[in-house]
């Protein structure tokens, strides 16, 4: 596959909630095969560009342009506390139209929580859970991920999985935009941003 064209195009996106203007002009470029970060204060609008960018969310103005498949993985689980792991994959499974859960229990073993496949999410604990937010962004393969503080209450182990994941992601041409306030381990990116003042500049800070 061509590495020419950018995999995800942003092109002076606006948004604003009713008098507060939250993004003034996001201009990107994602090439396939990057690990990108987008870190920035809170409130400076992160969430909103990724709602955005997932489709979710129609800026005021300005140009997305991005693959068919995304997934997007947002800060907020979207889980049913009454189903059970394995239930929610199947869902997901449907939704997504593929053949089996292969993959998906692949990644289970990767994040080390396939041993809770039959326990209800209620049960779960939030770090747990929030696992299971990225394998429903993740079973379906798609060549972009958007992940909004995707490692929030993961212990060091999950932690250190969550980048040995990406890391393979990354190995097979997958790209992933990764949104934090926390602005540690930032030599991880290849693409590093900061929302800043409604606009996305360069970190310079970044290490490697
Ligand atoms: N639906 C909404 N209606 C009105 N204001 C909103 C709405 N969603 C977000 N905002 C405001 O827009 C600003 C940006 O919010 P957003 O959640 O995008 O920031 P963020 O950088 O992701 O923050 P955090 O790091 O705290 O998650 C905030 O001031 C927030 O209060």
């Amino acid at each position: 596959m061509s590495d020419a064209r950018p995999l995800l195009e942003v092109h002076d996106v606006h948004k604003a909630y009713g008098r507060h203007r939250v993004l003034r002009g996001v201009d990107m470029e994602l090439r396939a095969g990057r690990l990108a970060g987008v870190v920035g204060e809170n409130g400076s609008g992160k969430s909103t560009l990724l709602r955005i960018l997932a489709g979710r969310l129609r800026p005021d103005r300005g140009v997305v342009k991005g693959p068919g498949r995304i997934g997007y993985c947002p800060q907020e689980t979207v889980l049913n506390p009454a189903f059970t792991v394995e239930q929610h994959l199947e869902l997901f499974r449907v939704a997504y139209g593929l053949p089996g859960l292969d993959r998906a229990h692949e990644l289970l073993e990767t994040l080390h929580f396939a041993d809770y496949r039959r326990h209800r999410i209620g049960t779960l604990s939030g770090g747990t859970q929030q696992k299971l937010n990225l394998v429903l962004a993740l079973m379906h393969d798609p060549p972009l991920l958007l992940l909004d503080e995707p490692y929030q209450g993961f212990d060091w182990e999950a932690y250190q999985r969550f980048w040995e994941l990406a890391g393979q992601l990354r190995a097979v041409g997958r790209s992933c935009l990764v949104v934090t306030h926390i602005a540690y381990d930032t030599s991880r990116f290849d693409d590093l941003w900061r929302l800043d003042a409604g606009r996305l500049v360069d970190d310079a800070r970044r290490g490697g």
